[in-house]
């Protein structure tokens, strides 16, 4: 291990960008298969990480909607989020806020009972054996309809105490965020925090759009916002987090070569940006790879990854006294890990 590489590790942080179905690895899809009946194109767990080839974002949603119909049962999503945890724990991430896709549940005749009974469960015993604290964000899928991302709001309300915000992920272009600006009004009627996807594959103005349609609180990629300087310095005025995730945006073809990606570019910028995973199972790496690799690719130095980890904290849905908390750990760290 480098320097760097160890100082990364030991660096507390934490992830605001992460789909639990993406988290989803191989070895466990194959073994949910079996456990629950389900029929999957794959024979082995190796057979599907050799479909992991990606040239756009639909190509993965293809593969990562098809993945999770293994999903079935409340021991399925405790065992899918217990996992995410155990393994983020080693990348001393203390925070996490998860994104899960609702919709693509109920759809299949899964309960939202059995989705929250799950997956806060394994999160409560997360918090309790690992010291992970969490937040939990139901993202509406935006290729499906305003009208069933609606339906899908209002059947959460009885766990409104365990979700802390609303996102939308799923296919962007050709569903502009303007398609879901009464379902983002509702949620926050409803007193949701409010993120969306935007700028991945889609367009600046779709980013303008989250920002005056949809309020959003924080901006999830962001990347294409910076074609537009405009809007590269209303999303420094306003210190807008976003959640840039550099071995997905590579996966995905976002960035052709992880050296031409715009993370410097953006912290350059004064922009609030944090390095997150998005769907670590499909993209081959968790939070600390995600790190390393953009670490590598761009050279960066240790006071842009305590940037990095230190937006982390800013840019979260926790509260202001646990913001200080997870700060005054960083520094801790920082103090005790200048370099020689
Ligand atoms: N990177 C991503 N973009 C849009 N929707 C997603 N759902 C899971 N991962 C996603
Ligand atoms: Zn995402």
């Amino acid at each position: 291990m480098t320097d760097m590489d160890g100082f990364i590790a030991g660096l507390p942080k934490a992830e605001l960008h992460m789909h639990l179905e993406g988290s989803l690895e191989p070895e466990l899809m194959v073994a949910l298969a079996r456990r629950n009946g389900v029929e999957i194109p794959y024979a082995s767990a190796e057979q599907a990480r050799r479909a992991y080839a990606f040239t756009q974002l639909q190509d993965f949603l293809d593969l990562y909607y098809r993945g999770m119909s293994v999903l079935k049962t409340e021991q399925d999503f405790r065992d899918l989020t217990s996992a995410y945890l155990e393994r983020v724990a080693r990348d001393n991430a203390i925070h996490v806020e998860l994104f899960f896709d609702p919709q693509g549940h109920t759809e299949r005749g899964v309960p939202l009972d059995v989705v929250m009974r799950g997956i806060t469960g394994a999160l409560d015993e997360g918090q309790r054996k690992l010291g992970i604290s969490h937040r939990l964000i139901l993202c509406i899928l935006r290729h499906l309809s305003e009208k069933e991302g609606l339906e899908a709001l209002e059947a959460a309300l009885p766990w409104r105490h365990r979700i802390v915000g609303v996102g939308l992920d799923s296919s962007e272009k050709g569903h502009p965020p303007a398609k879901f600006e009464r379902l983002f009004r509702r949620a926050g009627e409803l007193g949701f925090l409010r993120v969306a996807h935007a700028g991945e594959e889609g367009p600046p103005a779709y980013v303008r759009e989250a920002l005056d349609r949809l309020r959003i609180d924080r901006l999830d990629h962001g990347n294409r916002s910076l074609e537009d300087p405009a809007l590269v310095e209303r999303l420094r005025h306003l210190q807008m987090t976003l959640t840039v995730c550099p071995l997905s945006n590579l996966k995905l073809k976002v960035v052709e070569r992880l050296e031409d990606h715009p993370l410097r570019r953006m912290l350059q910028a004064g922009l609030r940006a944090t390095v997150n995973s998005d769907d670590p199972a499909y993209f081959g790496g968790y939070l600390g790879d995600n790190y390393r690799a953009i670490q590598k690719a761009l050279s960066l130095t240790r006071d842009e990854l305590a940037t990095l980890a230190r937006n982390s904290f800013l840019g979260s849905f926790m509260t202001e006294a646990e913001k200080k908390a997870a700060i005054d750990r960083l520094d801790r760290y920082l103090a005790l890990n200048q370099p020689a």
